[in-house]
Order: structure tokens, then C-alpha cells, then sequence
């Protein structure tokens, strides 16, 4: 006999009820735990995750009224109020369980029991539990993602340049409407956050913020990612899976790196807006979607513009509403908000004093183009609080690449070796990165590419290395 993956606990004063208990449902269900004192329940319920809890009604002899039994079933509710709870009652005692049950038992066992009745009980109970636990963890989750994309400090748009508060305006007026909103600018211009404050300032704000980067899905991956995907749809598919689609349900969809996406998969999705449904790979159900989606890209507009590269179709149904985010170097009024901003951040995280910006380093951080926006001034300046010493940050403590680069986006990436005597294979990284990063104008989707990483990969490492 197979047992069944279920955790129970006993609780009765009665020690034979305990040992013939035991030795039944062990013989049926993984784990099998008992107590004799209810006292310590609310310490067991604390350290372990039960799928049902038999709980005798009377404890003490001669008990008969069930009144113990109402007050631990009401306690072990207050701690775990999805807990299931079988009561055992006296022979004769059926009214008492019913009334346990209104209060919330999901069943109960008179004695003597019928060992056959026990383990069908406890069965279905365990199944029930298990339901519960697992509806439970889901709305912890979906708590936890809505709280993520909740305004904070951390996702504040910092601004104090005039193409930003356009921005700010068009965000501000878009947000409320459903329209779907297309954002343009190079990497690390603040496309998400700018999604982001769209998400919160909108009436989906209480449901969740979901971002799928199409730049780092395989084109297989792409519709179960997207649709989900039914067990056994695919080699690999083991079990169910909700699409992003799906799980988004009632909040944003964010499509980062859209113009990127292959054209034969511009048109799945294309279909997909068109219809407002999506089917999950392996099944014949439609399910209606409602998510608002909001799309990105780092492409610049004449590429997206031209129907050989992207459908314009599909551009048609995205950009109801079409954001651009400037470089920070078209901004430079935005520089110095940036920079005080991240220096206060940063040196609360790192628990050490704010120093002063130097003049030369504000004339410096200023006058910079910022090839990788505010991405790299934020990585900059949150190294030159761990790393810089001195009363105030000095133009060396950023890491501004002024050989030139920095200046003019399209400058030929220099031609230094990658190895030369130097065989450290830290400094080779950090090297490569640099080549690759100039060779693909910053973009990071090509130089991941080209590196052979992913986009998360390459961040990861260009966080490693202060880039
Ligand atoms: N105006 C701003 N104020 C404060 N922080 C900002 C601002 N713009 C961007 N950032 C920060 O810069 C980093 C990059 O921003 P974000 O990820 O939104 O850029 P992106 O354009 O979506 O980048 P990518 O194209 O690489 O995906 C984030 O840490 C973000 O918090």
C-alpha cells in the first residue's frame, strides 16, 4: 500500500486513543504526530504545517460538554484559520460536533471509530488541507508581488529637467485610462520605472506588476512563458503552468525588449491583442485575458518604425500612447537630482556619512554623457560609497570612462587586446564587457548577444565589476 503524503496530528488525553490512532494513519499517510496535552498545540502549529488536526472534544475525566474541545478548536483557528480540524466526539455526542462544526471542524469521528471511516475522513481532509495550504501561499505570493510594485523609495522617478516633466505629465495622464502605452529609450533611461509609475498610479494598482523581458525568452519558450502551457504538451512540460498572461490577470503586463521579438512571434501576439484570449500550449481552452500591457524598447524609433524590422500592426495596437525617455546626456539637469538622491540612498544602505558632491566632480558627472544613463550613474555612484575615501567625492571616485568613449555614443570601441600580459581572468572579464559594451553602443541586448549571456547575466557581471 502506497502511502498518502499527509501530516496529521492527534490530539487526545487518552493515551490508547493516541497509540491505536498512530498505528492506523501510519500505515496510510507519511507523518503522524501526536499530543496528549492540548497546551501544546499552539507550539506544534508553530513549527509544523498540518493538513488536519484530529482533535478530541473533552479532555480530563469525566468531561462530557465538549467546552475544552470548542475552546482549543476556536485557538487553533486563530492561529492557522485554514487549518482543517476532525473533532472526536463520545459516542452519543453528535450535537456537540455539529455545533464544532458550525464554529468551523470540517468533520468529526464519534468512538469508538470504525478504522475505514477514520481513513476515509482523514483522506478527504488531508486532500482539503492541502488545497488550502496551497491557496494560502498563493495569496502570500500574489501579496508580496503587489507590495514589490508598490511605490517606494527605490522606484521614485527622480527628475528636475523640463523633457522630464513632460514625461512625468504623460505618465501622470495616461495612468488612469486603460490605453496601452508604448515606451521608447536607450538602455537604462528608466523604461521600467516609468511602467512601473504608470502601474500605480492606474486603477489596476491593488493587482500585480508583471515584467517579462522578450529579450532573454527562447523562441521556444516564448508561448509557454506567455500562454502557459498544459502537462505533457511539450518534452519537459511536467506539469501545469500559468502563462505570464494569466498571472497578470487584473494588473499590467509589462513586454520589455519588444522589438526584439522575431516577427512570426510579433504576430502570435498581435492575435492574441486582437482576440483579448490566449490558449494555453497543449489545451483547447480559451481564456479571456484582462491585463493592460505596456511594451518597451531600447530599438530607436526609425527601426521600429519600418515594417521590414517590426509589424506595424502591432506598433498600431501598442503605442495608443507612446512615452520616450531621453538620454540622461539630453537631460543634464537630471544629473545632479540623480546623483544626491543615490549618494543619500546609498550611504543609509551602507550606514556611512553623506559626503558633498566636490565641484569638479559635479562639473564632471555633468558635463559626462553617460553612455549607459542613469543604470550606470546609479552603479557608479553606489560604488563610490563603498569604495571612495576622502571628505568629499572627487571625479576619480565614479569611474566615468574619460578616454572619449563616454562622450560620443559612436565611437569605435578602442583596439586593446583582451589578453595581454595580464592573465587575470577577473580583469579579462571586465575587459571583454568594456569592448563588447562600446563595440554595441551600450546596447545591452546586443552585447549580451554577443558575450553569449543572458541580459540578467550580463547586469549581474556589470554590477560585479562596477560597469
Ligand atoms: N529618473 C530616475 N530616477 C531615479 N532612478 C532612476 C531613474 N531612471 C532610472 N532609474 C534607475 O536606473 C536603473 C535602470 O532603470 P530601468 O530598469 O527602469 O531602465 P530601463 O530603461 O528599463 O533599462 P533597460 O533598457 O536596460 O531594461 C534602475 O535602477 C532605476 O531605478
Amino acid at each position: 500500500m502506497t502511502k498518502k503524503d499527509g501530516k496529521i496530528l492527534i490530539v487526545d488525553d487518552d493515551e490508547d486513543i493516541l497509540t491505536a490512532g498512530k498505528l492506523l494513519l501510519r500505515r496510510h499517510f507519511k507523518q503522524v504526530m501526536t499530543c496528549n496535552k492540548p497546551e501544546f498545540i499552539p507550539e506544534l502549529l508553530s513549527s509544523h504545517q498540518f493538513d488536519a488536526i484530529l482533535l478530541d472534544m473533552n479532555f480530563g475525566p469525566g468531561e462530557s460538554t465538549g467546552e475544552q474541545g470548542f475552546i482549543w478548536l476556536g485557538k487553533i483557528l486563530e492561529i492557522d484559520p485554514s487549518a482543517v480540524i476532525v473533532m472526536i466526539t463520545a459516542h452519543g455526542g453528535v450535537n456537540i460536533a455539529v455545533e464544532a462544526m458550525k464554529l468551523g471542524a470540517t468533520d468529526f469521528i464519534a468512538k469508538p471509530w470504525q478504522n475505514e471511516k477514520v481513513v476515509a475522513t482523514l483522506s478527504a481532509c488531508v486532500k482539503l488541507g492541502k488545497t488550502r495550504v496551497e491557496a494560502k501561499s498563493l495569496k502570500q505570493k500574489n501579496e508580496a508581488l503587489i507590495a514589490a510594485s508598490l511605490p517606494s523609495q527605490h522606484n521614485m522617478i527622480i527628475s528636475s529637467s523640463g523633457p522630464m516633466n513632460d514625461v512625468l505629465t504623460l505618465i501622470s495622464r495616461t495612468a488612469p485610462t486603460e490605453a496601452n502605452v508604448f515606451i521608447l529609450g536607450e538602455n537604462g533611461t528608466g523604461k521600467e520605472l516609468a511602467a512601473r509609475a504608470i502601474h500605480t498610479a492606474s486603477l489596476r494598482r491593488n493587482n500585480v506588476f508583471m515584467s517579462v523581458d522578450l529579450g532573454s525568452l527562447s523562441e521556444s519558450l516564448f508561448e509557454s512563458e506567455l500562454f502557459g502551457h498544459k502537462k505533457g504538451a511539450f518534452t519537459g512540460a511536467r506539469e501545469d503552468r500559468t502563462g505570464r498572461f494569466q498571472a497578470a490577470s487584473g494588473g499590467t503586463l509589462f513586454l520589455d525588449e519588444i522589438g526584439n521579438l522575431p516577427k512570426h512571434l510579433q504576430a502570435k501576439l498581435l492575435t492574441v491583442l486582437e482576440q483579448r484570449t490566449i490558449t494555453p500550449l497543449g489545451s483547447n481552452d480559451v481564456i479571456p485575458i484582462d491585463v493592460r500591457i505596456i511594451t518597451a524598447t531600447n530599438i530607436p524609433k526609425t527601426s521600429i518604425m519600418n515594417e521590414d524590422h517590426f509589424r506595424q500592426d502591432l506598433l498600431f495596437r501598442l503605442n495608443t500612447v507612446e512615452i520616450n525617455l531621453p538620454p540622461l546626456r539630453e537631460r543634464r539637469e537630471d544629473i545632479l537630482a540623480i546623483a544626491e538622491h543615490y549618494i543619500a540612498h546609498y550611504s543609509k544602505k551602507y550606514q556611512k556619512a553623506i559626503k558633498p558632491l566636490s565641484q569638479a566632480a559635479i562639473e564632471a558627472m555633468t558635463n559626462y554623457d553617460w553612455p549607459g544613463n542613469v543604470r550606470a550613474l546609479r552603479h557608479a555612484i553606489e560604488r563610490a560609497i563603498i569604495l571612495a575615501e576622502g571628505e568629499s567625492f572627487q571625479p576619480q571616485d565614479f569611474s566615468m570612462d574619460t578616454s572619449g568613449e563616454g562622450e560620443t555614443k559612436t565611437a569605435q570601441p578602442k583596439s586593446t587586446p583582451l589578453v595581454d600580459d595580464d592573465l587575470n581572468l577577473e580583469r579579462i572579464e571586465k575587459k571583454a564587457i568594456e569592448v563588447a559594451l562600446r563595440k554595441n553602443q551600450y546596447n545591452i541586448s546586443h552585447t549580451a548577444k554577443e558575450l553569449g549571456l543572458t541580459r540578467a547575466a550580463l547586469y549581474r557581471r556589470m554590477e560585479k565589476h562596477g560597469l
